[in-house]
Order: C-alpha cells, then sequence, then structure tokens
C-alpha cells in the first residue's frame, strides 16, 4: 500500500503527464484514502468505500494514463474496458463479471511476478547446480568427494564468468503445458472458467530433454527454478486481498452506453450494461478461478467524451456511485511542446534512444519543436482530434527516413528544426486527404 502524500503522487504523475491538474489532484485524492481506510479502526474500515471518480474530456487527452500511471505507482492491479464491449447479460457479448476474473488474471501475475522478483537469487543459484550437475555428474560413492567438488569449483567459476555461455549440453526441462482453449456459452463463463482449471490441473508434468547454449539453459532454467520455488497458494491469496483492497477498474467510453430515455433495441442493452455495472459498484462477490473477489474496495474510473450524452443521462444510481468529477481540457500546441520534450520518457527522447543505437545523434531545435507541435495540432484541427495521440503519428512521419537510413548514417548528428519540419510535413499536412492517410 503507497502510503505517499497527495502532493507527491501529483507531483510523480506530473513527470509522465501535462496539465489536467484536477484530474490528477482527485485520484491523488482517492489513492490517499485508501492509505487512510488502512489506518482506521476495524469496524469502521469495512464501512467506507471508495468515491469513484468520472473523467470528462476529449480522446486523448490522457485520462487513461493518469489511471495507468496511479495504478503503478500504487503497485496495484489495474484494467482498462471499454463499456461498449458489455451486453447485458441475455445478449450475445461479454458479461462485466469477466472484468472482475481478468483483473484477477492480472494481480496473479503481478503477484507472482514480484514473488519470482524476490526469489531470483535463489532460483539462479539452483539452477546453476543443475547446470553443474549436467556438466560434473554428481559423485558416486566410491569417488573421491574433494577432487569432485574441487572441480565443481572450477566450473561454477568458469560459469559464472560466462565462459561456458556457447558451450552446449542437454537438459531436462518442463514441457511446456499444451493450453486448452475451452469455449463456453454465453452466460456460462464462470462454468468454462472451472473446466479450464480442472483441465489444466490435469495430467502429470512432462519433461523433455533439450539441447541448448548454456546461456539459454540458464535462462529457462532460471524461470523453472522460481516458479518451483513460488508459493502458489500463498501468492493467490495474496494477490486477490491486493485486488480487493488496491484494485482499480477503469471503464473507457462509459458515455456510449448513457441513456435514460425508455427505448427499444440498442437503448435497452445499453441501459441494461448499466444496471449490470452497478452491483459490481456497489460491492458484490465474483467468483473466479483463484476464489471468490469482493469488489466493494476496488476503485472504478469511469471515462467519456460525454459529447453528446450528459453524465445525467447515466442512470441515478450509477451517478451516485461516481460522485467525484473531473474534466479534462483539450490540449494546446504549448500542451504538446511539453509532452515531445518534458516528459519522463517523452517520444523525442525515446527516438532520440532509439537511433543513439546505431550511433545516429538526434538534436531537436527549440523551433523545430515548436514547429512540431503545431503540425500535430493543425492535423487535429483540420481531421479529427485524437489528442496527444496525433504525436506519435506525425513524428514516425519525420523521422521515417533517418529511421530507414539509419544504418549509413552512423557517426553523425541529425538537427531537427524548423526547416527540417516543414519540408518533411508541411505539404502533407495541409492536404487534408493526406493526412487522413498518413498522420
Ligand atoms: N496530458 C498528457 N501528457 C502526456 N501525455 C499524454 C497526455 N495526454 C495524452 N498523452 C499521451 O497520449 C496517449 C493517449 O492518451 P490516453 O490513453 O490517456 O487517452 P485518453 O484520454 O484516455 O483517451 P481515450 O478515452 O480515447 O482512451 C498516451 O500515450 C499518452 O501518453
Amino acid at each position: 500500500m503507497s502510503s505517499m502524500t497527495p502532493q507527491e503522487i501529483v507531483s510523480e504523475l506530473d513527470n509522465h503527464i501535462v496539465g489536467q491538474a484536477g484530474a490528477k489532484r482527485a485520484v491523488a485524492i482517492a489513492l490517499r484514502n485508501r492509505w487512510r481506510r488502512q489506518q482506521v479502526a476495524d469496524g469502521l474500515r469495512q464501512e467506507i468505500t471508495p468515491k469513484n471518480i468520472l473523467m470528462i474530456g476529449p480522446t486523448g487527452v490522457g485520462k487513461t494514463e493518469i489511471a495507468r500511471r496511479l495504478a503503478r505507482l500504487a503497485d496495484a492491479p489495474f484494467i482498462k474496458v471499454e463499456a461498449t464491449k458489455f451486453t447485458e447479460v441475455g445478449y450475445v457479448g461479454k458479461d462485466v463479471d469477466s472484468i472482475i476474473r481478468d483483473l484477477a488474471e492480472i494481480a496473479v501475475k503481478q503477484a507472482r511476478e514480484s514473488e519470482v522478483k524476490k526469489l531470483r537469487m535463489r532460483a539462479e543459484d539452483a539452477a546453476e547446480e543443475r547446470i553443474l550437475d549436467v556438466l560434473l555428474p554428481p559423485a558416486r560413492t566410491g569417488d573421491v568427494a574433494t577432487e569432485g567438488s574441487n572441480a565443481r569449483q572450477i566450473f561454477r567459476k568458469k560459469l559464472r564468468e560466462g565462459q561456458l555461455d556457447d558451450k552446449e549440453i542437454e537438459i531436462e526441462l518442463l514441457d511446456a503445458k499444451p493450453q486448452l482453449e475451452i469455449m463456453g456459452p454465453q452466460g456460462m463463463e464462470e462454468m468454462a472458467e472451472q473446466l479450464r482449471g480442472m483441465f489444466s490441473q490435469m495430467g502429470q508434468e512432462r519433461r523433455k530433454t533439450r539441447k541448448l547454449k548454456i546461456k539459454d539453459a540458464l535462462k529457462q532454467l532460471v524461470d523453472e527454478e522460481a516458479a518451483k520455488l513460488v508459493n502458489e497458494e500463498e501468492t493467490k491469496t495474496r494477490a486477490l486481498s491486493n485486488l480487493e483492497q488496491n484494485g482499480i477498474v477503469f471503464i473507457d467510453e462509459i458515455d456510449k452506453v448513457a441513456t435514460r430515455q425508455e427505448a427499444s433495441g440498442s437503448d435497452v442493452s445499453r441501459q441494461g450494461v448499466q444496471r449490470d455495472l452497478l452491483p459490481l459498484v456497489e460491492g458484490t462477490t465474483v467468483s473466479t478461478k483463484y476464489g471468490m473477489v469482493k469488489t466493494d474496495h476496488i476503485l472504478f474510473i469511469a471515462s467519456g467524451a460525454f459529447h453528446l450524452a450528459k453524465p445525467s443521462d447515466l442512470i441515478p444510481e450509477l451517478q451516485g456511485r461516481f460522485p467525484i468529477r473531473v474534466e479534462l481540457q483539450s490540449l494546446s500546441v504549448e500542451d504538446f511542446e511539453a509532452i515531445l520534450v518534458q516528459t519522463h520518457a517523452s517520444l523525442v527522447k525515446q527516438y532520440q534512444a532509439l537511433l543513439e543505437t546505431e550511433g545516429v545523434k538526434l538534436e531537436f531545435t527549440p523551433d523545430g519543436i515548436t514547429r512540431l507541435a503545431h503540425t500535430a495540432f493543425t492535423v487535429n484541427e483540420r481531421t479529427e482530434n485524437i489528442g496527444a495521440r496525433r504525436l506519435s503519428t506525425v513524428m514516425e512521419r519525420l523521422l521515417d527516413e533517418i529511421s530507414f537510413d539509419a544504418v549509413k548514417l552512423a557517426g553523425q548528428t541529425v538537427t531537427i528544426d524548423a526547416t527540417y519540419v516543414d519540408e518533411r510535413l508541411q505539404l502533407l499536412s495541409q492536404d487534408e486527404d493526406l493526412s487522413r492517410y498518413i498522420l
């Protein structure tokens, strides 16, 4: 559980997301409230439920990114779903409980990975021993023990120094179990889930002898040994409790299922989705293949552009469950500039790092950045506003030639200034049809 203060959380988020102060503030408070809740006495603690958040803003302005970064900060299991992917029970489509089942899968994977990380050293030692066993089969009775162990020391040293990396050995490895795909009938996902669980436990472990280079064998053995060391039951329990206390569900496009008029056809099913979502948000128990999951304390963040529908078009019960409303602003040219250069892993830094691997130094002048931001902004205005996502398509186009010719450019510095940007992008950005296809 993260004990960061709201100020610390916002300042961490600032490293990745430009602007959107209101939304950052809201999620920071929500995260801190979880920590506060843990400090409250037991009886009252159960009564305190999260204040879910509704993010309102156009596409590509950072709604998902804020939620995702928050989850990463808190080491919280996180899932993003689109409300439109679900249909009312009884219709063809996914049922909403699958959100929690998928999140359980994510939580368990996350818990297992963190466990494996902790056990890595022990797994590495065990893997090393297994390689040594192959290189120097364990001494049989009657052999001179010390001689054997001396040789083992020598080989161990060589192994650690990487001297044996390319030597091939034959080693017994666990054979990956074939994945069984079980498609359940509509509304019976739970049954299919249980069947899958049963089948995956059936059958003996199969081992297979494979010939591999030592460095590759080591990698696989470390994974195998780590998996053996992980206490599956404990990991599962911890994962589910982490999910219940810290999980975050991000529901995108909630506005697309917002309609209150009693109508026929798709409207009925849209309202049905809201009705189905309600118990999850209010707190219910969902059966997953790892066990029952209570959703009472999961934080829900819903988001949508709300161009046509309004939050007040959601069914009243759902409106009440998303008491915190935050609006995210459209991004300006200045925001685009900041996104290009100021964020931690900004696009500019990413491309510079990629090309540096080829010995090409990429330099952006301030006027180059401004022009690039302008171009992205104009294309958004002329065609479709996809927010900051436009920066990726424009950047890719801008650097297309350099990326292709990087090998030839090794040792050189390429400077991207306003003229360079104009030469590559001006024609494209001014032609609406071309922009629609290329940028
Ligand atoms: N304010 C911002 N600062 C930095 N990067 C941003 C910002 N807004 C968007 N981005 C980048 O643009 C991309 C898309 O943003 P994001 O997924 O958050 O969109 P969104 O607002 O959730 O839209 P949608 O509702 O369509 O999913 C991400 O890669 C993100 O890094």
